[in-house]
């Protein structure tokens, strides 16, 4: 059960394209076996190129691949896997040759290898490895409700081990399904990467102002900045796609959040309306993802470079306009999951030279899986004059 499970998660993801997410939701695992499934899927997925060479196929594979993909990594990680695969020997001299080649070994598509090596140099090594280790588990306290130190409480008492990382940052201890908890079923928090927390925090929302979340998705920042403002003020999350904010009206009522209006752009007419309105605006643009493969491995394997030149051109055309719904005096926060500079320091860059003293970029920060425990993300904090 296992093994087909596994192979036509591998046959869904790698050769047909397909988000893990929703391979592993179609894949129906049963419940003994499914979170060992579900954690060899994600590791049989980043490092599909590295298993895929020690079994001799060359990339991309093909589905008739996939069995010897999984008898390479099943001989190595986990020989007593009760799996009913051809027995499987490595070879020796290429599985030394396969480790000495780091975008075999830590499985990259080439383009991404020499981009990323490119733009990053020293910088990158560590890092690819560090973009495939699995990522920790952080929620972030709903503090309308309560503090991480009363979060931490109540979730012992639902057998959920927690550390306190900051008032209202928790990390937790061991794997555990969140979701199922009753805490989070009354809205005391949301699953939420620290590093991500702390883009909200910077924006630095406070009771009584007007902020805007423009790119706003399914909320993950705006019930953050929700609570950072205690309902108090307007807080008007945007979107292209209203299906994504009609997932964020749901997740805001079970945070208990009343100061929230949700708004669909329908191009720059609905920008244009909100010229001045604006104390706080985050602009958490559409972006590569290169910073959360730790959580998203499929990533790598479905980003084309032309989708890069793409996004790269989005962002820009975002920072033309969208600062213009900040009053004078307001600040703005450009944020990225991604590491790589065209997204991040030089996009900033670029836009503050175009603003001709409109703009003022106070700080700039990157967080890494390399220094911190968190997926890569780079936020700007900027001024309008
Ligand atoms: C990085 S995601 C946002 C994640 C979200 N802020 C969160 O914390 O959960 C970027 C969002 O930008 C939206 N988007 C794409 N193009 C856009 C545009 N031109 N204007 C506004 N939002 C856009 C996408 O639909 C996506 O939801």
């Amino acid at each position: 059960m296992m093994q087909s499970a596994l192979i036509s998660i591998l046959q869904s993801v790698l050769i047909e394209d397909h988000p893990l997410d929703k391979a592993l939701a179609r894949a129906e695992l049963d419940g003994r076996h499914k979170s060992e499934t579900v954690q060899a899927a994600q590791h049989l997925v980043r490092y599909a190129r590295r298993y895929g060479a020690l079994a001799g196929r060359s990339w991309p594979l093909k589905s008739g691949d996939l069995s010897a993909l999984l008898a390479a990594w099943a001989a190595l990680e986990s020989p007593s896997l009760p799996l009913k695969l051809k027995p499987f020997t490595q070879d020796k001299a290429l599985l030394a040759e396969v480790k000495a080649n780091p975008v075999l070994w830590q499985s990259y598509p080439d383009w991404l290898y020499e981009l990323m090596s490119e733009r990053l140099g020293d910088a990158w090594p560590a890092l690819a490895e560090a973009l495939n280790r699995p990522p920790a588990q952080y929620l972030r306290a709903n503090t309308l409700h309560g503090d991480a130190g009363a979060l931490k409480k109540r979730l012992a008492e639902e057998k959920v081990a927690t550390d306190v990382i900051s008032d209202s940052c928790l990390k937790l201890k061991r794997f555990a399904n969140v979701f199922r908890t009753q805490a989070f079923k009354e809205g005391r928090f949301e699953q939420q990467d620290w590093g991500s927390q702390q883009i909200a925090q910077l924006l630095g929302a406070a009771p009584g102002m007007t902020v805007i979340d423009a790119c706003a998705g399914a909320g993950g920042k705006t019930l953050a900045l929700a609570a950072q403002m205690q309902n108090k003020g307007r807080l008007l999350a945007m979107d292209i796609f209203e299906g994504k904010l009609q997932a964020l009206r749901k997740r805001a009522r079970r945070a208990g959040v009343h100061n929230l209006e949700t708004r669909v752009i329908e191009g720059s007419a609905t920008i244009k309306r909100l010229k001045g309105k604006a104390d706080r605006l985050l602009l958490d643009v559409p972006c590569s993802g290169l910073g959360v493969l730790r959580r998203n491995p499929d990533a790598k394997w479905t980003i084309a470079p032309e989708h890069l030149d793409n996004l790269i051109a989005i962002q820009r055309e975002i920072l033309d306009s969208y600062p213009r719904m900040l009053k004078a005096g307001g600040k703005l926060v450009y944020a990225t999951c991604s590491l790589l500079p065209q997204e991040n320091q030089l996009q900033v860059a670029d836009f503050i030279a175009r603003s001709a003293g409109q703009f003022v970029l106070e700080s700039e920060h990157t967080l890494s899986p390399v220094e911190g425990n968190t997926d890569g993300f780079y936020m700007a904090l900027i001024s309008r004059q």
